[in-house]
């Protein structure tokens, strides 16, 4: 541990990259995360974790309203704003792709979850990697199971490429191997991605399996998963993972999620670890938070992922 109460031994450089885009949810208001994560103290706590961070502002997401006629035709399925989510995400990966290569780690505030498929497809452009992910939710519905249109459920499979998104630039090449995929902490699952769970590789840890097991010991073996034969992993963290009495702020909210020393514990594996490539914190909705407190557990739990100690 070195003298700022950080874990590792080279000072890590995190790049800061806004992703304000709603086109995945109905739940509007989720496209202000970034604002609330950097009022949050995003900045401090990083600087708290003894990283230096650069901030590369927002990527310009058009709003919805000036968008609803392809709303209403929508390019595959019944994935709503497919088309516009594909052209932030590829926006997005670019960025990701570049702070790798300038030797940052990225990390990409939503915005909603549809926006992983553009930090996922950037993060793993050079390289294999695996991903945690920390979520209530499987996002594993594609254009034609999804009950809902909206994208913020299906970004998993989208990175997998399962093959209801052929067609859809992003899943030609497959950013992620199921054997290097874990879900940790899922308790509110829709058929089709229970039986798509049942037929894959990828590992779901859930809320049962976790008060069975403890978290601590279900997250070293996520990070097993996910280091496995890759050149580290990517963090995506949805803040519905956590229990909405502590992360109110969020569309999808679901009963019965992580505590909160339970998620800063995780989040201190991830950090002691040092595998991790790539973060985003996805689905802070201010409009739905108070006190903007949802925002700031992003922040805190960040800080935690990249090293931030008491002593
Ligand atoms: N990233 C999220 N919060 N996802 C929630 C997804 C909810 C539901 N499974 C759906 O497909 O609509
Ligand atoms: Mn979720
Ligand atoms: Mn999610």
């Amino acid at each position: 541990m070195s003298e700022n109460g950080s874990v590792g031994e080279r000072r890590q450089s995190v790049r800061i990259i806004g992703a304000p885009t709603d086109y995945g949810q109905d739940r509007r208001g989720v496209d202000m995360g970034p604002s609330a994560i950097r009022y949050g103290g995003l900045s401090e706590g990083l600087s708290e974790a003894g990283v230096d961070d650069e901030d590369a502002g927002d990527l310009l997401v058009p709003r919805a309203e000036e968008r609803d006629a392809q709303y209403r035709t929508p390019s595959k399925g019944k994935a709503k704003f497919l088309r516009e989510t594909e052209d932030v995400c590829s926006r997005l990966a670019t960025e990701v792709r570049e702070s790798i290569a300038d030797g940052y780690t990225p990390l990409v505030l939503g915005g909603d979850h549809s926006v992983a498929i553009g930090t996922v497809s950037g993060s793993a452009a050079d390289a294999e990697i695996g991903a945690i992910w920390f979520d209530a939710h499987g996002d594993l519905n594609t254009p034609t199971t999804t009950p809902s249109g909206n994208v913020h459920g299906m970004p998993l499979a989208a990175l997998l490429g399962v093959k209801e998104w052929d067609g859809v630039d992003w899943a030609n090449a497959p950013s992620l191997s199921p054997e290097n995929v874990a879900i940790v902490g899922l308790r509110s699952v829709d058929d089709a991605e229970r039986e798509l769970l049942r037929d894959s590789e990828i590992t779901a840890f859930t809320m049962s399996e976790i008060d069975d097991r403890g978290l601590d010991e279900v997250v070293d073996d996520a990070l097993a998963i996910a280091n496995n034969g890759t050149e580290g992993y990517h963090v995506s963290l949805d803040l519905d993972w956590l229990d909405p009495t502590i992360a109110p702020g969020v569309g999808t909210p679901v009963r019965g999620g992580v505590d909160y020393r339970e998620a800063h514990h995780a989040m201190e594996q991830v950090a002691v670890d040092g595998g991790m490539r790539s973060m985003e914190l996805v689905e802070v909705n201010p409009t739905l938070d108070q006190h903007n407190e949802t925002a700031e557990l992003a922040v805190e739990l960040a800080a935690s992922a990249f090293g931030k100690r008491i002593l």
